[in-house]
């Protein structure tokens, strides 16, 4: 049985500390039994912040057996700043000994697909299931996410066909109102493929929807809400984020 965990620290900086011990420990604990893990990162503030504090623990990980994927990514030419893969490299690729067979990146507009994202879409999701013999769908030891102010998670955004999909893991999203407009996303069947789904989320104009998602919101209107994990899924809140909750 999923166990949901609400943590909460005094700003985003010991925030971002708790997430990175714990990363730190599933990680390590299942390369120690597998011989390798398999994480999911996010773009975003806070998950970007967690990946240039992991440099400092970068002598526990052995980053050459990480698997990494992406849960969504800005679909704008390689290179471009705002890719998230572009801003996790400059966090954290570039200084950890990370497989670079072993980062499976999302493709650009200008990318090997063309400038199709429902093509480039459905690449990816090729990608995941070709991402170990045994498992014949992906699975994620930690699917790290942010979460925007009216509940979206990954490039899933209230009241979307990409929010109530079903059956797809991967898909594109044409009209985000978060710029850029044009994403690819894992989904929520694909999120809720990882053992545990951690939502890092700072800033009081994140309250209502934090309290939303924990009261248990319907997905369509509060994405976040529909993020679990097989195991464990934790929200990671400063004070900000973490104000409202009283008031569910
Ligand atoms: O590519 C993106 O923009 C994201 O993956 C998105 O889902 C992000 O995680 C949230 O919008 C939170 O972002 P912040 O932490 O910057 O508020």
């Amino acid at each position: 049985m999923s166990k949901t965990s609400v943590l909460q620290y005094l700003d985003s900086q010991a925030l971002v500390d708790a997430a990175r011990s714990r990363f730190v420990e599933v990680v390590t604990a299942a390369q120690a039994e597998r011989g390798s893990a398999s994480v999911v990162l996010t773009g975003g503030g806070t998950g970007i912040a967690l990946l240039e504090a992991l440099l400092q623990d970068s002598g526990s990980i052995d980053w050459a057996a990480v698997d990494i994927y992406f849960g969504d990514e800005r679909f704008l030419p390689s290179g471009d700043s705002e890719r998230n893969e572009v801003q996790a490299s400059e966090a954290l690729f570039d200084h950890v000994d990370v497989h670079p067979d072993r980062i499976f990146r999302m493709a650009a507009s200008d990318g090997p697909h063309g400038s199709d994202p429902e093509v480039a879409a459905a690449a990816y999701a090729q990608t995941l299931h070709s991402g170990s013999e045994s498992e014949p769908t992906p699975t994620f030891d930690i699917h790290l996410l942010g979460m925007g102010g009216e509940g979206h998670i990954n490039s899933l955004f209230p009241h979307t066909d990409a929010v109530r999909e079903q059956h797809r893991f991967v898909v594109a999203v044409e009209d985000s109102p978060k710029p850029p407009p044009v994403r690819i996303t894992l989904t929520l069947p694909a999120v809720r493929r990882a053992q545990h789904v951690w939502l890092l989320v700072s800033g009081a104009n994140k309250a209502d929807a934090v309290a939303a998602a924990v009261g248990g919101a319907d997905p369509d209107d509060i994405p976040s809400a529909g993020a679990l994990g097989t195991e464990s899924t934790v929200w990671f809140l400063d004070a900000g984020a973490a104000s409202k909750l009283d008031t569910v």
